[in-house]
């Protein structure tokens, strides 16, 4: 248990359940505040700008860095940049909420140098099978898209021995239970 720590780090492979994990999280405990990241990558099917990310465009994403209003960044997949604004997070920790931020590889290696208070967790899937099974199955990415999201996930599953934590994935209710006890929440 980890009680005293505020802000929190999800990472982990694309496909691994990231997304599906912290909504379950939101939607369990109220006291988590997630960050919205900006990206410059289009919306997909259902995706709801402010409430999935910030979708901006290049040129905003520029002004977002120069002025100083991004914690990190990075460009993930090769194509696209993400970036974690920074006011909302300092704001949700000044209201009392444990803030959590779901970045890849490079953001979290920022973060562990500019705010080492962090606790940094690593989202694994059970096996890698199962990874390329859940990537393919959201059915959200061409078969290009795919192919890189898997080459940037060995990349990824590689540096788990970088993060304070590591949880499996395998239910999504089982994942969300461990990282409520590592938060410090037990329901
Ligand atoms: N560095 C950084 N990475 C982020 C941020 N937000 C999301 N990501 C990462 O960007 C990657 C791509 O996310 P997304 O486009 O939703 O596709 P997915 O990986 O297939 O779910 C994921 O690995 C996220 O963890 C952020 O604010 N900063
Ligand atoms: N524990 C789980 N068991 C089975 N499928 C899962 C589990 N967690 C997530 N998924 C599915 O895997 C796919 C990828 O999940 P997603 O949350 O989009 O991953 P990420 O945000 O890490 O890229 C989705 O189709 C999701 O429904």
């Amino acid at each position: 248990m980890v009680q005293s720590h505020r802000v929190f780090l999800l990472a982990g492979p694309s496909g691994v359940g990231k997304g599906t994990v912290l909504a379950e999280l939101r939607a369990r405990d109220p006291e988590c505040w997630i960050s919205v990241s900006a990206t410059t990558r289009p919306p997909r099917p259902g995706e709801i700008d402010g409430v999935h990310y910030h979708f901006v465009t290049d040129a905003q994403f520029d002004e977002l860095v120069a002025g100083g209003q991004m914690l990190e960044w990075a460009i993930v997949h090769g194509k696209h940049r993400y970036g974690t604004p920074r006011e909302p997070v300092e704001q949700a920790v000044r209201d009392g909420h444990i803030a959590i931020l779901e970045l890849d590889l490079d953001g979290a290696r920022q973060i562990r140098k500019s705010m080492p208070e962090v606790f940094q967790v690593f989202l694994k899937p059970p096996s890698w099978e199962e990874l390329v099974h859940r990537l393919r199955g959201r059915g959200t990415e061409s078969e290009e898209q795919i192919a890189r999201r898997i080459q940037t996930a060995r990349v990824e599953m590689a540096a788990e021995s970088e993060f304070d934590a590591t949880v499996v994935n395998n239910s999504v209710s089982g994942a969300t239970d461990e990282l409520l006890h590592i938060m410090g929440i037990d329901q």
